[in-house]
């Protein structure tokens, strides 16, 4: 079959796959496969293949924002892949949840447009336990600042006219604030497919991202290297 969006042929496929937004991020994290293949590059669509402690695995970029990522996500899933886990960046909404440090998403609230088009609402976007587990376990090997709770997912990057309820999930106890993993839960539970998410946390969210958003630092380099670290490993230690 023919995956018309990433450009790629699904027999090429393995039933395992690490996402990401950046396909800079997809490239970085390919490099650590051995006979590393690029199969295709479409739009924001980049897809390596390689082997990763023996194991055939993929590495594809998504995009920023949920709509282009569920195009990304429900083509690989019909290329077969059954195991999906993000490695992303976020903003925190908690204070010891600092900069350079990582969250395990468990759960994204669904604030985002594309979920609420596809399934009604009420329904969760929840992660896989067992995806969850091994990323949990893999973190607890580490000295590195690690979370594991509930994220938020939205649409919305620099804030217009119309006020956010922050405090409110703030208040709430959710962790972190992206842009694509409750779309990939969602899309996961009905696909019948397994999905988790790794994020590490470039600042605050609800900062203003127009004067305070660099992820672009050597913290945030550092941090998103033990994520894509603890995502292989979980992957391919299932
Ligand atoms: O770093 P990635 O994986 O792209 O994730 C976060 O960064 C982007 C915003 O800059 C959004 O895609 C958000 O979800
Ligand atoms: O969506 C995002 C991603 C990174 N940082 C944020 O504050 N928001």
């Amino acid at each position: 079959m023919y995956l018309s969006n990433l450009k790629v042929e699904s027999d090429q496929l393995p039933k395992k796959a690490i996402v990401c937004g950046d396909p800079d991020r997809a490239t970085l994290i390919a490099e650590s496969l051995d006979n590393r293949q690029l199969l295709a590059k479409n739009r924001e669509y980049y897809t390596y293949v390689g082997y990763y402690r023996n194991e055939y695995i993929a590495v594809v970029s998504h995009g920023v924002g949920s709509p282009g990522a569920a195009v990304c996500f429900e083509q690989l899933i019909q290329g077969g892949v059954g195991e999906l886990i993000r490695v992303g960046t976020a903003g925190s909404y908690q204070k010891q949840v600092e900069p350079g440090s990582l969250v395990v998403s468990t759960a994204a609230v669904r604030t985002d447009g594309l979920t609420s088009q596809i399934v009604p609402d009420g329904f969760p976007a929840v992660a896989d336990l067992k995806i969850t587990n091994n990323l949990v376990a893999e973190t607890e090997n580490l000295y590195f600042p690690t979370f594991s709770g509930i994220t938020l997912t939205l649409d919305v990057f620099y804030q217009g006219v119309t006020p956010f309820p922050h405090q409110q999930y703030q208040a709430a106890g959710v962790l972190a604030v992206e842009m694509e993993i409750a779309a990939l839960y969602t899309i996961a539970s009905i696909r019948n497919v397994r999905a988790g998410a790794i994020v590490a946390i470039d600042g605050y969210a609800d900062a203003d991202l127009s004067v305070d958003y660099n992820p672009h630092t050597d913290q945030m380099k550092n941090a998103i290297d033990q994520a894509a670290e603890i995502a292989l490993s979980a992957l391919t230690n299932a």
